[in-house]
């Protein structure tokens, strides 16, 4: 029920995970492009994750729980990067400020949980 659901942050990048094997970063989902990468906190619980959304065809290209304790590396100003259990996402900015302001929602949720 997306009513216990706020949205925290909206920002565009594109997203990429991790290709162990090739050793690369690939697009996650179906092609590259930009999504809109958003911030929701479950306000009953208070838990967040990250929702990425293609710009042009809404399809969920990430969709990851942000766990306590969660290293969020600002590897340039706009590319920043963490680890779960399963993969390695990254996120490439489209602009430094929609970097910025990601960065310090995310700094937040993790201050919070
Ligand atoms: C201990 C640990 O897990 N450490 C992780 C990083 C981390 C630290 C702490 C907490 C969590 C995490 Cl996740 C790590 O080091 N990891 C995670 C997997 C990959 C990598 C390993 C080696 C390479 C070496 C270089 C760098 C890399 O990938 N970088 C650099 C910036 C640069 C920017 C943009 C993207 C661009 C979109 C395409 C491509 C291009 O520029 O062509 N590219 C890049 O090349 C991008 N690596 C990494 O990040």
């Amino acid at each position: 029920d997306q009513s216990f659901e706020q949205s925290i942050i909206g920002a565009r990048a594109s997203v990429m995970v991790y290709d162990d094997n090739q050793k690369k970063w690939v697009p996650s989902g179906s092609s590259s492009g930009l999504s809109k990468v958003q911030i929701y906190h479950h306000q009953q619980n208070n838990t967040f994750r990250v929702v990425g959304r293609k710009l042009h065809d809404l399809e969920v290209v990430i969709n990851c729980s942000i766990l306590k304790g969660l290293k969020y590396n600002q590897a340039t100003a706009t590319f920043h990067q963490w680890r779960d259990s399963k993969f390695v996402y990254g996120l490439n900015f489209s602009s430094q400020n929609d970097a910025e302001n990601f960065a310090r929602a995310m700094m937040h949720a993790l201050e919070v949980l």
